[in-house]
């Protein structure tokens, strides 16, 4: 199968397996945005992590450098975002140890409104080559931009992106390849929860996170509990039970009310009188018309 024979050389410093040092000496996860030009990386990295409104997406120039970005945050991880023309495996003054050499995760991005056939193929080589060589690095694939899509056409741009990739992997002798999919837009919350799952993967401790925060639950009867970055509005872990995007969107909905409020009160005004005794950690709660309540508290690190 051509796809084989399109495989870039061989790394110089060969396959590298994430060592246990590297765990321990906490090196960064590192997040790759790539994809085709205009598929919508770098509108992805300024929606989810600089809080850029989606409507001025519009106006972003097109990237010719890598563009990396240090969140510090929950866990501090790196997001790169790569040029769409940079044909990186083909390009030999490019070190790929230096790209994929580092535990995290590759997030392609592929513009559902437009003929993709060529990003799935770009994809596949990039797929052959890293989980080779880097097999550290999760394949997250977005399949963004849905929201042009009518729900039918949506499905059907899945299906058939889902079942290209599978079939020239498996013709590649990549069989059951671990490929995640997610359906996204910037003008929804899809982003943020892909976001989510693609970095909880990273997190070493998440499966104690759940087991707590679902003991929390069970015991508090809540509904649903998530646990959030407040910069990102990316959710760390929740309990076991099924994400639920309403009350997912109303949470997220709701800490950017408090953060504006505190904004709006944390400046120092001559005519203030002078604060009582504060709580370290904010703590709220809204009851909504259908008497739900969302509670938030927050944690320190
Ligand atoms: N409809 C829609 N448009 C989007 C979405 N995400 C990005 N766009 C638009 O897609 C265009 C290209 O976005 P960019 O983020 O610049 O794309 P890029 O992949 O970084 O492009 P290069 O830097 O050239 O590689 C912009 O006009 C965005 O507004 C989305 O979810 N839906």
């Amino acid at each position: 199968m051509e796809v084989t024979d399109q495989r870039p050389q061989r790394p110089t410093q060969g396959r590298r397996r994430l060592s246990s040092t590297d765990r321990s000496r906490g090196a960064k996860p590192r997040l790759l945005l790539m994809g085709l030009r205009r598929s919508g990386k770098s509108s992805i990295s300024n929606v989810v992590f600089h809080k850029m409104p989606p409507s001025e997406t519009l106006f972003l120039e097109s990237t010719t450098r890598i563009q990396k970005d240090f969140i510090h945050s929950f866990m501090d991880f790196q997001v790169w975002d790569f040029p769409g023309q940079l044909e990186y495996l083909e390009t030999p003054t490019i070190d790929l140890e230096t790209i994929f050499g580092r535990h995290g995760a590759l997030v392609w991005v592929i513009d559902a409104q437009d003929d993709y056939l060529d990003s799935v193929a770009r994809l596949n080589r990039t797929i052959l080559t890293v989980q080779q060589y880097y097999p550290n690095i999760n394949i997250e694939v977005f399949i963004h931009k849905v929201d042009g899509l009518s729900e039918e056409y949506r499905h059907d741009t899945f299906q058939d992106i889902v079942q290209r990739i599978t079939d020239e992997l498996n013709d590649a002798g990549y069989e059951n390849a671990p490929v995640y999919y997610y359906l996204t837009s910037i003008y929804d919350y899809s982003v943020f929860e892909a976001f989510s799952k693609v970095i909880q993967k990273l997190i070493p401790e998440l499966s104690t996170l759940e087991n707590l925060i679902t003991i929390l639950t069970n015991n508090c009867g809540f509904e649903k509990t998530y646990l959030f970055d407040v910069l990102s509005k990316i959710y760390i872990a929740s309990d076991t039970r099924p994400v639920d995007m309403p009350c997912y969107e109303m949470c997220s909905d709701y800490i950017d009310v408090i953060v504006d409020i505190s904004e709006l009160y944390s400046w120092d005004h001559p005519d203030r009188k002078p604060k009582g005794e504060q709580l370290r950690e904010a703590e709220s709660h809204v009851v909504l018309h259908d008497q739900t309540m969302i509670h938030l508290m927050e944690m320190n690190k």
